[in-house]
């Protein structure tokens, strides 16, 4: 069964790719063996399927006896997919996804209950943007992400000096370019956000340019992080070409739960650290990233702090945010309670 939604955000989030304003998805419902399994599909144009694309595929799946679409092509109705046969599947197994990640995926037993997060702010005004860090400093995040990329250089040099004289050294700052710089603005930058002592650049280039982030790495100033750019490679061609230390990981984007997975197992095999994010997902894909992140051992502070975008959801967040980590709900599958509910 397919259920379309569309959710508006409180505001839109300001990126270097434009202002996101809405996200509109699936649910997906599967029935295996009377056991049922629930995924989300929720395209964003520039980093998946467009939402047409994704309702095809997705419909031609439940109605036909097609295999599931390929991952590169159609990663967001891929995830919805394989989002679905998971949660089935561990709730066969009488686990939680996360638990059922863990040993399928890394062979392990036992993870973390706690997900530390980054609070994640727009590329706003200097003042709002101090404001909103600040706030979510007081709320027990210690890890704040910034995106810059929007407006010129040395304005976002200078609003992530502000934010650091305002929160002080002890709190993490990330900062994301979306691809917005180019190479000799990006190198040009490098002394004043190492000065600044942030924690990683991400995505400063385009995503294609996978020698650009290399050349930068290589001048060791600052961490350089990937996210974009996993559309253009793969993580083993990623991690060949030395173009990062840290690669973000959006299960919508990749595919869905074990790609993600996976993909953090291979990253990690190589010394890479990650990071799981969403793409202002609804609830249950914001729930399945949850379950990722836990799978995964040595998980940086991750983007899944973002269902206080939404202005509205498909139904009641399961998780819980507490001095700046995520809790994961006692369940089987990824919450017994969307079973009901949606
Ligand atoms: O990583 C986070 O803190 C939240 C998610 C997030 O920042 C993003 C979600 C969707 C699209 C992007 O603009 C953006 C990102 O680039 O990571
Ligand atoms: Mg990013």
């Amino acid at each position: 069964m397919i259920t379309p939604f569309s959710l508006r955000l409180k505001q839109p989030l300001s990126t270097a790719h434009g202002d996101i304003t809405e996200r509109r998805g699936f649910i997906f419902r599967i029935d295996r063996n009377g056991t049922v399994g629930v995924g989300e599909a929720t395209p964003l144009p520039g980093w998946t399927e467009r939402y047409d694309e994704c309702e095809t595929a997705l419909t031609t799946y439940a109605n036909t006896d097609a295999t599931a679409p390929d991952p590169t092509t159609h990663p967001a109705c891929a995830h919805a997919i394989e989002s679905a046969e998971l949660d089935a599947a561990a709730r066969q197994n009488g686990c939680s996804l996360a638990a059922y990640l863990r040993k399928t995926v890394f062979g392990r037993s036992s993870g973390r209950d706690a997900i530390p997060l980054n609070a994640t702010i727009g590329a706003e005004t200097t003042e709002k943007t101090v404001n909103q860090a600040i706030a979510a400093v007081e709320n027990g995040f210690r890890c704040l992400k910034l995106k810059m990329g929007v407006s010129n250089p040395e304005d976002d040099l200078d609003r992530a000096r502000a934010v650091r004289d305002a929160v002080g050294e002890t709190i993490a700052i990330r900062v994301d370019v979306n691809g917005g710089w180019d190479r000799e603005t990006a190198t040009d930058c490098l002394p004043t956000l190492a000065a600044i002592g942030i924690e990683y650049l991400e995505q400063p280039l385009p995503a294609g340019d996978i020698e650009g982030h290399t050349m930068l790495r290589e001048r060791g100033a600052v961490p350089i992080a990937v996210d974009e750019s996993l559309q253009r490679a793969s993580v083993t061609e990623l991690i060949a070409a030395d173009a990062a230390d840290i690669l973000v990981l959006k299960p919508m984007v990749l595919g869905g739960p074990k790609q993600t997975a996976r993909a953090a197992q291979t990253a990690q095999e190589h010394g890479l650290d990650v990071v799981v994010t969403t793409t202002i997902d609804a609830a249950v894909a914001r729930t399945t990233a949850a379950h990722v992140a836990a799978a995964i051992p040595r998980c940086r502070p991750c983007g899944l702090a973002t269902g206080s975008f939404l202005a509205e959801d498909v139904v009641t967040d399961p998780l819980t945010i507490t001095d700046g980590a995520l809790c994961l709900p006692d369940t089987t599958g990824i919450f017994d309670g969307f079973i009901q509910s949606i």
